[in-house]
């Protein structure tokens, strides 16, 4: 996913022609400074030679604030200034082709003004679409009007993001909400401004309140993303039976309370499997291993919601008890690692999950304010934990947990049940 939704909240489209004898460049930073998501270079009576020099320029500038920058309309000079991309309309260079010249790994952004053109859009292989004009504009003169159900419309019928455009100003983008945008794009409500850094403060603000503000997140892996507690159940019983033992009808009972030496022994002792502690369990860890590169699951609808999350900007990390290895080959093979900034283990903070000072002590690593922080959990001690540390808490029941299901429910402040 080359652009989320998170990089079009805030889209800012240059003009200079409004900037009179302000430096170009000193009001472009201005605008990233102060909240700008992602950048768009549109100057029409530009040369394009001129272009690709305040392409080069405004590229340097745009990398410093890590915000995405495309060159409209003219896809050789986002190719000779190296830009991440461009933005194309209906009458302007077909899409195939500027794919063809600027490579599978740059943005190309198209306008659509109907269902139609927006299904063809992401069909084609558009990384976003700009959608407008949404109120009526001067800025471009051949801008038609569109109706609010027109662009509700286009939002359903496509998955990739979509920037709204046209006409949008601090006090009109409310009507916006709603309607499956991702995001307003503007030119002069940014550029025709005096102060063009506190106006793209100002609309950044509102478009998070409208559009979805990113969050800070801590997820517990095993029980709330990944079903896997029911492959710890049966991994005694799994490894018994691969090992040729005879199982007591009482073996599961015995077996769920044991920890890893307690288990080891009744192997060699009671069963009669050959071997010794230290062989025995670093073969039961390899199994589990095993099975978190194969083939544990994730749990219900856990998936979309952290896409979902991050298309939204939230920042994510994993908080497990379990090996980092293992961590990192479930969410790889389930293709979500790339959402989550880091994994964190017990191991690495050096403090259980029993203790809240885990929780501020990942909070401080990640730069996370705890109140402002949500960790969703599927055991109580980890809710209880999490709660005293300040973090706001998401409970995910899990099986292994039902026994305390409506204790965790008190604790937390959302609850997840399938
Ligand atoms: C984000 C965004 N959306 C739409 C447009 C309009 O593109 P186009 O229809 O090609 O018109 P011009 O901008 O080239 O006049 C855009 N530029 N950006
Ligand atoms: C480029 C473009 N495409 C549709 S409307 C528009 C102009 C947007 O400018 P403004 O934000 O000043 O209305
Ligand atoms: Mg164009």
């Amino acid at each position: 996913m080359k652009v989320t939704k998170a990089d079009l909240r805030l889209y800012a489209i240059t003009d200079r022609q409004w900037l009179g004898g302000k430096d170009f460049y000193m009001v472009v930073e201005q605008v990233l400074k102060n909240g700008a998501t992602f950048l768009q270079l549109r100057e029409k009576n530009a040369t394009h030679e001129q272009r690709v020099e305040e392409a080069k320029k405004i590229k340097q500038i745009a990398a410093k604030y890590h915000v995405p920058f495309v060159v409209n309309d003219d896809i050789w000079a986002a190719k000779e200034a190296g830009a991440d991309g461009v933005h194309i309309g209906q009458s302007d260079m077909d899409y195939e082709q500027a794919r063809k010249i600027l490579g599978p790994d740059k943005i190309i952004g198209m306008t659509a003004k109907t269902v139609e053109q927006a299904v063809q859009a992401e069909k084609l292989g558009a990384d976003y679409i700009g959608v407008g004009a949404v109120f009526h504009t001067t800025t471009k003169q051949d801008a038609k009007d569109m109706s609010r159900e027109t662009l509700a419309a286009i939002t359903k019928s496509v998955s990739i993001p979509i920037v709204a455009i046209g006409g949008i100003t601090y006090d009109n983008m409310d009507s916006l909400k709603d309607t499956g945008v991702a995001g307003v794009s503007v030119i002069s409500a940014i550029f025709a401004k005096e102060d063009e850094g506190a106006a793209a403060a100002a609309l950044r603000k509102k478009a998070d309140t409208l559009f979805g503000a990113a969050r800070s997140l801590i997820f517990d892996m095993d029980g709330t993303l990944l079903d896997s507690m029911p492959y710890w159940r049966r991994l005694a019983r799994e490894y018994a039976t691969k090992k040729g033992a005879v199982l007591p009808p009482d073996f599961d009972e015995k077996t769920y309370t044991m920890d890893l030496n307690e288990c080891s022994d009744y192997f060699i002792k009671e069963l009669g499997i050959a071997g010794n502690r230290e062989n025995m369990q670093k073969e039961v860890l390899e199994m589990i291993r095993e099975h978190y590169k194969k083939d544990i699951r994730m749990k219900p609808g856990m998936k979309e919601l952290i896409e979902r999350e991050y298309q939204n900007g939230s920042r994510m990390c994993i908080f497990t008890t379990s090996e980092k290895a293992c961590a990192k080959a479930a969410l790889e093979r389930l293709g979500v690692l790339s959402c989550f900034e880091k994994i964190y283990t017990v191991y690495d903070i050096g403090v259980n999950k029993r203790n809240p000072e885990s929780y501020l002590k990942i909070c401080e690593q990640m730069n996370f304010v705890p109140e402002d922080t949500i960790v969703y959990e599927d055991v109580l001690h980890a809710v209880e934990s999490a709660k005293k540390a300040g973090c706001r808490v998401t409970a995910v029941y899990d099986a292994d947990s039902a026994h305390l299901w409506e204790k965790i429910k008190q604790q937390a402040d959302e609850t997840i049940c399938f």
